[in-house]
Order: C-alpha cells, then structure tokens, then sequence
C-alpha cells in the first residue's frame, strides 16, 4: 500500500480571480503517513485539500498518486476519500444505509453493501448502533459514521477537513487516539486539515505549516517544535519567544549576536551567517530560568506584566522594551519557590544551546489573511 498511497504536488498553483489560493506548492507525502496541514485561516489549507480530492483543479502544477498523474482525473477514480466537515450524512436514512449509500451507487447487491458497510461499522466500534438514524447518534459517533462512510470505497488517502472542530474539549481528544488508530490499522495516507497546534503536533508523522498559499514549512513535529524554519512558524506553532539581533562575529560554529538590548547571544550551529547581518532566532519558553542578576550574555530583564497559572506550570509575561511580549513557561514547584508579581523586575537567562537561529525570512505573526 505505502507506494500506492504516497502523494507528489509538484508546483501547484491556485488562483481565484486574482487571488493566489496556493501559490507554487511542492510537497511529498509519503505512502501510509499521517500528514497534518496547519495555517491561519486565508492561508489555502482548504483549497490544496479539494485540489488532492480532486474538488478542484490546479490552475497549474501536478498532483501525483501513486505515481499515477490525477491532476485531473475524476473526483471517484483518484483512490481519495473526503470527509466534509458537517458530517454530511442522510438524516433519513440508517447507519448502515448511510455507510453503504456509495455502493448502492456503484450497483453493488444489496447483500454484498449491507456486509461491507456493518464490517466498517465495527471498525469505527458502531455496529450495535447500524439501525439508527444520525439524529439518534451523538457528535462523536455521527462523525464515526462519517469517517466509515468515507472508508468503504477502500481508498489509498483519507482526507479530512476540519475533523474535530465540532466536538467538544473532550470528546475531540478521544477521537484524536481513534484517528490515530485508524489510520494505524488501515496503514493508508491521512490528510488531516486542521487550526490547532496541539492536534497537528499530537498525531501527525509531517506537519506542513502554510501561510499565504505557501509551504512555510514541511516536516516532523519535533522538527517544527524544536527547528522552526522562520520567526512566523515559531510564533504560529507557539512555545517560542522570537528575538533579533546583528552578527557581531563568527567564533569557530557559533555566531555571536548583539542583541537590540545591549545583550549578546551565541547561536550555535548559525550557517551561511555573515558579520553585520541582522537575524532572528528563538528560544523555547520552557528552557528559561529567572535569575537574581542580569545576565551579560544569553538573557534579558523585564517587568513582569502578567502571571497565568496552568496547573503543571506558570506563563510568566515579561515586557521588555524589545517589541514582542517575553515569556517564561516555568515549572510550578520552581515558580512557587520564588513568586513574582506583575510590576517586578526579573532576570532571564538561559543555556546558548537553547538559542536557535531562524533563517526563514517569513516575520508575519500568524493571524489570519484577509482579502
Ligand atoms: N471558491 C473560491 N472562490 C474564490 N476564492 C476562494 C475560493 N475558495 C477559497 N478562496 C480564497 O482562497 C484563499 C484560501 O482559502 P482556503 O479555504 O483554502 O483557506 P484555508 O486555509 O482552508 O482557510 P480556513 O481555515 O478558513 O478554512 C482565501 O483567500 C479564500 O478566500
């Protein structure tokens, strides 16, 4: 299956009017992985999506699976399912003619469809429910039923819109573990499309981080996480404090940075850097500590502006005359020891191995487009 299901979009183009939905996207997703999409609202998530169903069409470019060009290919031969957002489903009919109705479609017996669509029931653990009609069902089992809908026609790639954004808190992370298992029984593609960081990190093998119709960037979580590629896609996926600064000097591997406080900062690891030149980096909110003193290199002080406890840990928000808020996630039992208040002046430091340089030019702060 793993080949068959792998996915090409080569130089991809949408536009609408003159509005550049996607805009020259290339990206493989490979055969059997769990792919999320990620990306303020406007940023052409949706619209990349449908032109994979083959809702759409590219206005250039090429979309491959399994090797085969489908660019254009009809909505029912490409191996794709969808499943809509809103579920979709027949409210006058049963599950199982729910489930089935693809089938009956196609001309398959009455016989043969019922079997196959009570074996999908019972994957999505819905079988002792197959007579109901969805408004009998519950948020979360409707969209069960949604997604053995989508997987009867046995597809190579399941794509899906916005799966978990109509479930409540709890619900929406019990089918997040369902999603997962799913796709781990079935071993084919998932394209999840979704607005939440958390849900992305948690279930995708590649997240893929869009703004304004562009791949900003395309890989594991904890390469997203940990190696953002620009200032937009550590702010967009959060855990991050972005700084700025001029190249002073390159000392053997690390580049040290005079940042716009007075303040040095050694990046390790800086490649193709050059003395004089302004640059980004960020530093993850939890590997910083407070200090008594001011650090005279990898640090900064502010005024505490606001202090949110979070039951593991404590966001501490410093204001520090550099633009962008700082914050602090600190572990509860260190932040206890040692309380500060909105109004004091703290410390800040860190290790020079937490500081990361972002080399991605893309600075936007993540909100969403507006035409
Ligand atoms: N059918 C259409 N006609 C005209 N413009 C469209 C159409 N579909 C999408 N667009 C525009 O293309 C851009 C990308 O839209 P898309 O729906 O792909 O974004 P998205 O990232 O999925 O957003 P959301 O998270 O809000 O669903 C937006 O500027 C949108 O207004």
């Amino acid at each position: 299956m793993t080949e068959q299901s792998r996915i090409d979009i080569r130089h991809v183009t949408k536009l609408y009017g003159r509005t550049k939905a996607v805009n020259n996207v290339d990206l493989t997703i490979a055969g059997g992985a769990y792919c999320c999409m990620i990306g303020p609202s406007g940023c052409g998530k949706t619209t990349l999506l449908r032109m994979i169903a083959g809702h759409e069409t590219p206005t250039s470019g090429a979309i491959l699976i399994g090797g085969t060009d489908v660019t254009t290919a009809r909505t029912g031969s490409r191996g794709t399912a969808l499943m809509f957002q809103n579920y979709a489903l027949f409210p006058h009919l049963s599950l199982t003619d729910n489930v089935a109705f693809s089938l009956r479609v196609k001309g398959v017996r009455a016989d043969d469809r019922r079997q196959a669509a009570r074996e999908m029931l019972d994957r999505v653990q819905l079988l002792h429910l197959a007579d109901r009609v969805p408004s009998e069902l519950s948020g979360g089992q409707q969209q069960r039923v949604a997604l053995a809908r989508a997987l009867i026609n046995k597809p190579k790639v399941l794509l899906l819109d916005e799966p978990l954004s109509a479930l409540d808190e709890f619900l929406r992370l019990k089918m997040r573990v369902e999603l997962k298992r799913l796709q781990n029984d079935l071993g084919i593609t998932f394209i999840h499309v979704t607005h939440t960081q958390p849900e992305a990190i948690a279930l995708a093998d590649q997240v893929v981080v869009m703004d304004h119709g562009l791949i900003e960037q395309a890989a594991s979580p904890r390469e997203i996480y940990n190696r953002p590629h620009s200032p937009y896609v550590a702010r967009f996926m959060g855990g991050q404090n972005v700084l700025a600064g001029r190249v002073d000097r390159i000392d053997g591997t690390t580049a040290v940075v005079a940042g716009r406080n007075g303040v040095s900062y050694d990046l390790p690891a800086a490649r193709d850097v050059e003395p004089g030149q302004d640059l980004r980096f960020s530093v993850r909110r939890d590997r910083i500590a407070i200090r008594p003193d001011a650090a005279a290199r990898n640090g900064l002080s502010g005024t505490v502006v606001n202090i949110e406890y979070q039951g593991t840990f404590v966001k501490v928000a410093l204001e520090t005359g550099l633009g962008e808020e700082f914050m602090i996630y600190m572990d509860d039992e260190d932040y206890f020891a040692h309380p500060h208040g909105v109004g004091d002046t703290v410390h800040a430091a860190w290790d020079a191995a937490m500081n990361h340089h972002l080399p991605g030019t893309n600075d936007s702060t993540g909100t969403p487009h507006e035409d």
